[in-house]
């Protein structure tokens, strides 16, 4: 087989699982995409009529083509969709490159507000034909400050079939790298303006187990700063019940009093996305190694035991961290997840693999484990989108050479000796249920998506609910009106005891989840009297009393150490309202009196110098107050907002220790509150002289700006730029930055990066000095060599791929494109 390396094999390491891993980077020619076991296992599931497979197969060889996402707040997006639609698409029309005409960009039908799009281009063509050039240059400048999200089109769906609120709770239990968790933060955001960020009374926890992925997903969060977001680094099929005050509860009319009365309640979710691991065929056209090493056994294995997931998204982070361990059990996430739904909440369960066993089959368990869920008729969700249904029977292989013949489990076993039965690794419910059962489920309101039916990847989609409470909740306010202020003064003052994992944290032996299950009652208690302390999660079926929820409870005499041990993270520690850092921010930002001061919190080691200051919103506060950090292994709360000026001009004024500046990332969410003496107004030319110098001089700039900065002492500030026109590039829109104000000079306080994405988005050419520098740099060197220009380096695509959290390749030569 002909075979070009892949990226990154430096790192290669002989062997199993990594060489394998490597392999799937590989480029293969397509005359080698094939396995007959693929074929016949795909065959034999009759996953597609006849007449469609071999247009399905041929699709599954060619590449995928690029997608992205125009992401951010609603109305950032779709002033920058504007750019793309008005400015960039007309001017890839009509383009023809050695004789071919290029197709331009296109909206991908079903994305709401036609938000994503989709091109295929080859590589040559965007870095070759001027037109597309420019277009790349573009996005790779806007993914990197976070307003496109490279990101494949079928991986865009679940967070669209979740329908997030602003006001609802949220976990995305396996979340890294995070290109999901970002949409539903943007949903979370929904009320966000193109100045200012939103503060959602909803919540989103991002978790994935592995801890370095979880840096990713702080990364990539960090695009959409928000006070409702905790990144946590948790096995999600053993996620701990998370603690909350009776304030944060909501009680339906008829709680029982004993109940209401609780200091602490587990906090259930509105919406959980379970985007599991998984074998991930259906990333095939991205991952063509897939097709040498592809087996029915990954499948079972996941539905089962959690084999080591081998998606293109696990199988990169296996290959660089070399991780062996057991990864995680499809069937018990799903389960985790729906004990931790809210009645009437709504989970996606999602996996980029064609394989029923890990789909259909994983759903029907979970269905069949724990009653008071039912699959949604989403079919009407998005127009646009092409699928097919979920299907309701299948074959599970029992072997790796596809021996699909045994119609039920029980014809499997008694085909095996007594010896055999004992080592067997498939399951009862790698089977499907009986045809009245499937129907009954209503496994055909799956989503089941085909790589030839709109030219994406293939992925596979369920939506489920749990049945709504019999009456509404009345409004919070009217329900048991005198128990929360006093329940939650004593919730405060309580000792919160640190209740202890599941053993399966300490690498003991793994509980089994289905002791959990309850049955389910008519009760409408909607969040949980929360667990005792000492404990690791287990029903305690005999209290069934005070709500529908099974009884998670803890089992007295484990330790608490699995999770926290070793958990190195920093602890989290509000800061009083009152406190000098607080009262300066105050002052120098002029902030207002509705400026959620009680709501700051700090990640220093006790007695170290204060560097930044956490905003968070109240849902966050109180579950980092009444939850062990350690324990819940919580990377991250809410977003940063301030950030100590280090510096001689701090010293010199002598108040260096309450000197900070509002960082760009936070200015959206602190921009509401802060009042006309930190604003200063300035035209697109300001704009132009702060983007064109580092340390431009304030003596430079026209009135009223100048002689309006210049009265105003040293510090930080905000420049609210207004919309107009300089020559012939217009502002259309506000746009609020942070400057810091020295003795001569401004400083525009954003990275140089996105300085330069701010620069191509408005002037259409990038002005900053770094573009300068990267110009002159290129010039040296083409004067120093006889021989033609040398290429300068690529222009650093996001550091990580949206999608797979790898490092990504570069595609063009983005100093050519500056200096063009
Ligand atoms: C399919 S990927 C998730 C992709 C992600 N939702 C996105 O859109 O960027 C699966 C993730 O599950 C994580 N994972 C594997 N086992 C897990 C477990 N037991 N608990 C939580 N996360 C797990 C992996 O580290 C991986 O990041």
């Amino acid at each position: 087989m002909a075979k070009k390396k892949g990226r990154g094999q430096k790192g290669q390491k002989s062997g199993g699982r990594d060489e394998a891993a490597w392999a799937r980077t590989d480029v293969i020619e397509r005359e080698h995409m094939k396995n007959e076991r693929f074929e016949k296992y795909y065959k034999a599931q009759n996953i597609l009529p006849e007449s469609e497979w071999d247009t399905f197969l041929e699709k599954m060889k060619d590449p995928l083509p690029t997608t992205f996402r125009v992401a951010g707040s609603r109305q950032a997006a779709r002033l920058l969709n504007d750019t793309i639609k008005g400015v960039h698409v007309p001017h890839l029309g009509g383009v023809v490159f050695e004789g071919e005409s290029v197709s331009p960009p296109q909206q991908i039908p079903w994305y709401p507000e036609g938000l994503a799009w989709q091109f295929n281009v080859a590589k040559k063509v965007l870095r070759k034909s001027p037109e597309f050039k420019k277009f790349h240059s573009f996005l790779v400048f806007e993914t990197e400050v976070g307003n496109i999200s490279r990101q494949e089109a079928v991986s865009m769906l679940p967070p669209l079939f979740l329908e997030v609120e602003p006001h609802h709770r949220v976990i995305d239990m396996c979340a890294a790298p995070g290109s999901k968790t970002a949409q539903l933060l943007e949903a979370l955001h929904a009320n966000d303006t193109l100045t200012s960020s939103s503060i959602p009374s909803g919540l989103l926890i991002a978790n994935d187990s592995d801890y370095k992925r979880t840096y990713l997903l702080i990364h990539q969060s960090s695009r959409l700063p928000s006070p409702s977001l905790m990144v946590t680094n948790l096995d999600a099929s053993i996620f701990p019940a998370i603690k909350i005050p009776s304030e944060q509860t909501t009680f339906p009319a008829h709680t029982k009093a004993r109940v209401a009365a609780k200091r602490q309640y587990q906090l259930m979710f509105d919406r959980i996305l379970c985007d599991v691991p998984c074998s991930g065929d259906g990333t095939i056209r991205k991952n063509p190694g897939i097709w040498k090493h592809w087996s029915p056994m990954d499948g079972n294995g996941l539905h089962r035991f959690g084999l080591p997931c081998s998606c293109s998204i696990c199988a990169i982070r296996n290959e660089l961290t070399a991780v062996s361990a057991p990864l995680s059990l499809q069937l018990r996430i799903l389960q985790r997840a729906m004990r931790m739904l809210k009645k009437g909440g709504r989970i996606v369960y999602s996996t980029c693999s064609l394989n029923p066993v890990e789909n259909e089959a994983v759903v029907a368990a979970a269905l069949k484990s724990i009653p008071g869920f039912e699959l949604v008729d989403m079919s009407n969700h998005l127009p646009g989108l092409i699928y097919r249904q979920g299907m309701t029977s299948w074959k599970p292989s029992v072997n790796k050479e596809i021996n699909t013949e045994f119609a039920t489990y029980q014809d499997y076993i008694q085909s095996l000796d007594e010896a055999q039965r004992g080592n067997s690794k498939m399951l009862e419910s790698h089977w499907p249920p009986t045809p009245e059962e499937a129907e009954k489920l209503g496994l055909t309101r799956c989503f089941r998506i085909y790589p030839h039916l709109q030219d994406t990847g293939g992925f596979f989609i369920a939506v489920l609910q749990k049945k709504p409470p019999s009456k509404p909740a009345p409004p919070k306010e009217s329900v048991n009106s005198k128990r929360s202020a006093e329940a939650l003064a004593e919730a405060e003052k309580s000792d919160v005891k640190k209740p202890k994992l599941d053993n399966e944290m300490q690498g003991g032996a793994v509980e089994d989840r289905e002791t959990e299950e309850t049955e389910e009652g008519d009760d409408e208690v909607l969040d949980e009297p929360a667990q005792d302390a000492n404990a690791t999660m287990n029903v305690d079926q005999s209290n069934t009393e005070a709500s529908s929820e099974p009884k998670i409870r803890f089992k007295k005499g484990k330790t608490a150490e699995g999770a926290s041990a070793h958990f190195k993270e920093n602890p989290y520690t509000f800061i009083a309202p009152d406190d000098p850092i607080v009262t300066a921010c105050i002052e120098n930002f002029d902030l207002n009196s509705d400026f959620p001061k009680a709501n700051m919190l700090v990640r220093n080691p006790i007695g170290d110098t204060v560097r930044s200051l956490y905003m968070v919103n109240d849902i966050v506060k109180s579950i980092v107050q009444h939850n062990d950090y350690a324990r819940i292994r919580l990377m991250t709360a809410g977003t940063k907002v301030f950030g100590k000026q280090e510096g001689t001009e701090a010293k010199r004024e002598g108040n260096e220790t309450t000197h900070f500046r509002v960082l760009a990332e936070g200015l959206p969410v602190v921009m509401p509150y802060i009042g006309p003496k930190a604003i200063v107004e300035a035209d697109l030319a300001a704009l132009k002289t702060l983007l064109e110098a580092y340390y431009p001089l304030t003596s430079g700039f026209a009135d009223p700006f100048r002689s309006t900065i210049s009265e105003k002492p040293n510090g930080s500030y905000v420049v609210r730029f207004r919309p107009g026109q300089l020559g012939n590039v217009s502002l259309t829109h506000e746009l609020v930055l942070p400057i810091w104000k020295s003795n001569v000079s401004l400083t525009l306080m954003l990275e140089k990066r996105a300085k330069s994405a701010l620069s191509l988005r408005i002037f259409g050419e990038d002005v900053t000095v770094r573009a300068r520098e990267a110009a002159a740099k290129k010039r040296e060197q083409a004067q120093a060599s006889a021989e033609l220009p040398v290429e300068a380096p690529a222009i650093e695509e996001s550091a990580v791929d949206e999608e797979t959290g790898e490092n990504v390749e570069h595609l063009g030569n983005g100093a050519e494109e500056l200096e063009a």
